[in-house]
């Protein structure tokens, strides 16, 4: 006998289909961003290897592909809000260290200092980033799709294990690199006396972002490491900050 419990009730039906109504624009959207993103990274692949192939260098590649980098990169931002309103499963505060430290390093490393942008560590940060984010969106983009290569899923959670130390020597490489001319310069930096009362030196600023990869980067690195545990192995992982 059907009951109205088995059935549900007209509200249950009413919050259901309102449920399925957000989940199918919910994952159109994120499939759209996650295929744009790929296309956006696998432009940039390919403009870094036409520039490198034609000129045999890497001096000027940066400022060939920074639109690009910067267009992209800026971007991602969306994942933040995309883990706020809970579209995906994943914590804000990891999303959020990762996205707003890469967009430090564009905007205000790589983008603001012209004298480091031929540094082999730019171009090092660049392409680890490039092959994970081509790796990561595909992932999700096959993965919304359900039809995911098992060699996609592979990559998402064994490259990292590689590519985030190469990321973060090259980031903290380029910060380093970079410090001589904001001493010199002064620039982003606020000295006494001024009409606000307050100092701000981005020398040192700088050097404290550098300390905090010390307590930041393991904490992301064993969150991938907990992921690849629950994806590739089947293990139930327990998130300390969901
Ligand atoms: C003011 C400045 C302050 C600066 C401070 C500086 C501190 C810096 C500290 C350290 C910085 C490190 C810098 C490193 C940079 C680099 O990137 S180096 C290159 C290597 N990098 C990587 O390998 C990146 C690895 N990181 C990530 O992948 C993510 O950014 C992550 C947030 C850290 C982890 O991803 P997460 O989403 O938690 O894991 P997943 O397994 O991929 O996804 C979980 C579930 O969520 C779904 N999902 C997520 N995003 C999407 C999406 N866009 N579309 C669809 N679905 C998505 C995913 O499918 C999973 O779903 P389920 O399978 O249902 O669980």
């Amino acid at each position: 006998m059907a009951s109205g419990e088995e059935d549900g009730t007209v509200e249950e039906k009413e919050t259901n289909n309102k449920k399925r109504t957000k989940g199918a624009i919910a994952t159109a959207w994120l499939t759209f961003y996650n295929i744009a993103m790929t296309a956006g990274w696998l432009v940039l692949a390919v403009a870094m290897a036409r520039y490198y192939l034609q000129k045999g260098t890497h001096k000027g590649l940066y400022k060939n592909i920074a639109r690009t980098l910067k267009f992209f990169q800026t971007f991602a931002l969306l994942e933040v809000g995309h883990c706020a309103i809970g579209i995906v499963r994943t914590s804000v505060i990891v999303t959020g260290v990762q996205v707003c430290s890469r967009i430090f390093m564009v905007w205000f490393i790589t983008n603001s200092i012209r004298q480091i942008q031929n540094e082999e560590s730019v171009i090092l940060f660049v392409v680890v980033w490039t092959i994970t984010e081509i790796t990561r969106y595909s992932f999700y983009t096959f993965n919304l799709l359900n039809h995911l290569p098992y060699f996609i899923k592979w990559a998402r959670y064994n490259l990292f294990i590689v590519m985030y130390p190469l990321g973060v020597i090259g980031e903290l490489l380029t910060i380093h690199a970079a410090l001589p001319y904001v001493r010199r310069s002064g620039m982003y930096s606020l000295r006494l006396p001024n009409k606000y009362n307050v100092s701000f030196d981005y020398y040192y600023f700088l050097i404290i972002v550098m300390l905090s990869y010390i307590p930041l980067f393991p904490q992301l690195f064993f969150h991938m490491l907990r992921q690849r545990r629950r994806v590739l192995h089947g293990e139930i992982v327990v998130e300390k900050d969901e």
